[in-house]
């Protein structure tokens, strides 16, 4: 049977050419493309535009001032200066080529085979790039330009060598980061040849980062090369810009500009360079385009003429509490997101509060808008997509009418965050203590010693064994459970008012799941939190929360406390729901009495018209803990 293939790099809006559009659409992308553009024109059209042969000796304008007849001066050795630079530019371009073509060449086929191919490759690879990046590469090339009587082109394709482990290291985690994917799979299963996969799916994974490694490296090279001028290696007789920079820096005292007009060259050039490199990484990094200001002034005076964007008109949820007396409350919420195809609203203006100290569950089955609906609440929404409402109340203000810092630190202080996946959301780079402690003194204003004391009585608190050893320890030398703790403690460290948990035990074990919970059922009783959780399961609403939120396709369809929901769910959905949940998943009920498969009884008890299947959940965890 042939796999299907579907490459996301070939749904994907736009292709190259759309690329460049949007690269140069923006002004630094258009300023530097001008910028370089330029100067290639002056290193192909030297022989023609320079108005002096750059080797011919005037004497009577040696050091000379810029004037009519030579633009920029007189050098020491009485040549026209704009006729070296023009000339310099043709060596400069040439010696960048060179450089990062001999990386490319050697870095990314070794980069290509090390991360599709893993195991001896890989490792032989990682060897080699590590050797050669230990080492010293200054006194590698003294001794090349030594060796071959300082043959420039020899010398950039040494530099080459140098800096290939870069290409090598970019290529094989660009191409471990898609060898997993579905479509990779696809591929082999359906028998095409590794090279084959190599040339259609993998490569064009790694051409982005490598055109972006490429405009850095040629800067980098630009400026190793007038690094080795300046001090009197790989010029010869050619003109270049950091032999004429070394010229320029004897008589820097009395003739100051013929250290500045190759230095602005030179400058000009790395600059235009590295910021070409980082929009297009930019360009590259945003999928969809962002919404304009007025798009989303548009959006806006759309919803408040009762007109949204997107096909709903109504406004679903309703409001329990007053606003001054809500946890959180948003009102007629809704988000939208910019597509290739357009403005598309994906929450559709829903109303919904939490009181101080209640558990609300939102509830729903994949891509019903919980997570929208939460990020929008954190400020989370990423750039392409934007949220309105008619007011966001958090911790008694209503967050749509502060300004973005004021919004953030009101957030840092009212609201604590329990992500899905707790490892991604823990920086590999520092250790644990490090990351509980940066927010305590930012962000609450503790002292270090303070922090680390409330660090540790925080991990203690979350059940942690041995606070000071995880204190020390890097994410990866924990667990997924000590690591969703970590993230427990660090969102309550603040005494937040508000905790929102997105799908909390999603990546756990299942086994931890249930202590989790417990965890944070606990916690909100102690510290007397709001707790709004996120999740597919009604075993966890029926454990854990007052009311619950029933969202589909965007919008609520069932908003009521725990008891009623279970007891006589009026939606269809919502009961297809329940049953999907408490048939043939175990509660938390189950899992606290040591996994004894109670799902089928609380199934049967749904399926028996027991009143209250939530009182079931409940009585199992009152039953455990007891
Ligand atoms: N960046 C985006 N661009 C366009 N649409 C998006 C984007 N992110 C999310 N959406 C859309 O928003 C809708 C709601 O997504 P959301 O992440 O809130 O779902 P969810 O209910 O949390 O699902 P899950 O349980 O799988 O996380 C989905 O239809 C999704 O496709």
């Amino acid at each position: 049977m042939t796999a299907p293939i579907i490459d996301p790099a070939d749904t994907r809006d736009g292709g190259r050419g759309s690329t460049l559009l949007r690269f140069l659409r923006r002004p630094a992308g258009a300023g530097t493309s001008l910028v370089l553009l330029g100067i290639v024109l002056i290193a192909v059209l030297a022989p023609w535009i320079s108005p002096y042969d750059p080797h011919a000796v005037d004497l009577g304008i040696t050091r000379a001032l810029p004037g009519p007849e030579h633009l920029l001066g007189g050098d020491t050795n009485g040549r026209d200066v704009l006729s070296r630079l023009l000339w310099g530019a043709r060596s400069t371009l040439w010696g960048a080529l060179v450089a990062v073509a001999t990386a490319i060449v050697l870095g990314v086929p070794s980069g290509l085979a090390a991360g599709y191919s893993g195991g001896v490759v890989d490792r032989i690879g990682a060897w080699i790039s590590d050797a050669l990046q230990a080492l010293p590469g200054m006194i590698i090339l003294l001794i090349v330009a030594a060796s071959t009587k300082n043959d420039f082109t020899l010398l950039m394709a040494t530099l080459g060598v140098i800096l290939a482990p870069g290409y090598f290291r970019l290529t094989r985690s660009a191409v471990l980061a898609v060898r997993g994917e579905p479509y990779v799979d696809a591929a082999r299963v359906a028998g095409l040849t590794d090279l084959r996969i190599m040339a259609r799916h993998v490569i064009r994974a790694v051409i982005a980062p490598i055109v972006i490694q490429s405009a850095l490296t040629a800067g980098i090279a630009m400026g190793m090369q007038a690094g080795l001028q300046f001090l009197g290696i790989g010029g010869g007789t050619t003109p270049g810009w950091g032999s004429a920079m070394s010229e320029g820096f004897k008589v820097m005292r009395t003739d100051p500009l013929l250290l500045v007009w190759p230095s602005l060259a030179l400058g000009l050039t790395i600059a235009a360079l590295a910021i070409a490199g980082s929009t297009l990484a930019d360009v590259i990094s945003v999928k969809t385009p962002r919404l304009s200001g007025r798009d989303r002034r548009r959006i806006a005076a759309q919803n408040a003429a009762g007109r949204p964007a997107g096909a709903t008109t109504t406004t679903t949820g309703s409001i329990s509490v007053a606003a001054v007396d809500s946890a959180v409350r948003l009102e007629n919420l809704r988000v939208q997101y910019e597509t290739a195809d357009g403005v598309v609203e994906v929450v559709h203006g829903i109303t919904l509060d939490v009181a101080p100290g209640e558990v609300l569950g939102i509830v729903g089955e994949s891509g019903s808008g919980k997570s929208q609906t939460v990020f929008s609440m954190l400020d989370l929404l990423p750039q392409s997509g934007s949220c309105t409402a008619d007011a966001i109340w958090i911790g008694g203000a209503d967050v749509t009418t502060l300004p973005r810092r004021d919004r953030a630190r009101l957030l840092g202080h009212e609201i604590g965050y329990i992500p899905q996946e707790p490892m991604s959301n823990l920086d590999p780079s520092y250790t644990i203590g490090t990351q509980l402690i940066e927010p305590l003194r930012a962000v609450h204003g503790m002292g270090r010693a303070e922090a680390r004391a409330h660090a540790l009585a925080m991990l203690e608190r979350v059940g942690i064994v041995d606070p000071p050893r995880v204190m020390r320890a890097y994410p990866h030398e924990l667990s997924g459970g000590m690591a969703q703790r970590v993230l427990i403690a660090g969102a309550i460290a603040g005494r937040p008012s508000v905790l929102v948990a997105d799908e909390p035990t999603t990546a756990l074990d299942v086994t931890v799941q249930a202590e989790v919970l417990e965890l944070l059922r606990e916690l909100q009783r102690e510290y007397g939190m709001a707790l709004v959780i996120v999740t597919h399961n009604f075993g966890v609403v029926a454990d854990l929360c007052d009311r619950v939120v029933v969202m589909r396709s965007g919008s609520i369809v069932e908003l009521d406390d725990v008891g009623p929901i279970f007891a006589h769910p009026e939606h269809a959905y919502t009961r297809e729901l329940i049953s999907a949940s408490l048939d043939g998943t175990a509660s938390r009920g189950a899992l606290d009495r040591g996994g004894r498969d109670v799902a089928a009884d609380s199934a049967a008890s749904v399926g028996n018209g027991d009143p209250d299947p939530a009182r079931t959940g409940r009585a199992d965890a009152e039953e455990a803990r007891a």
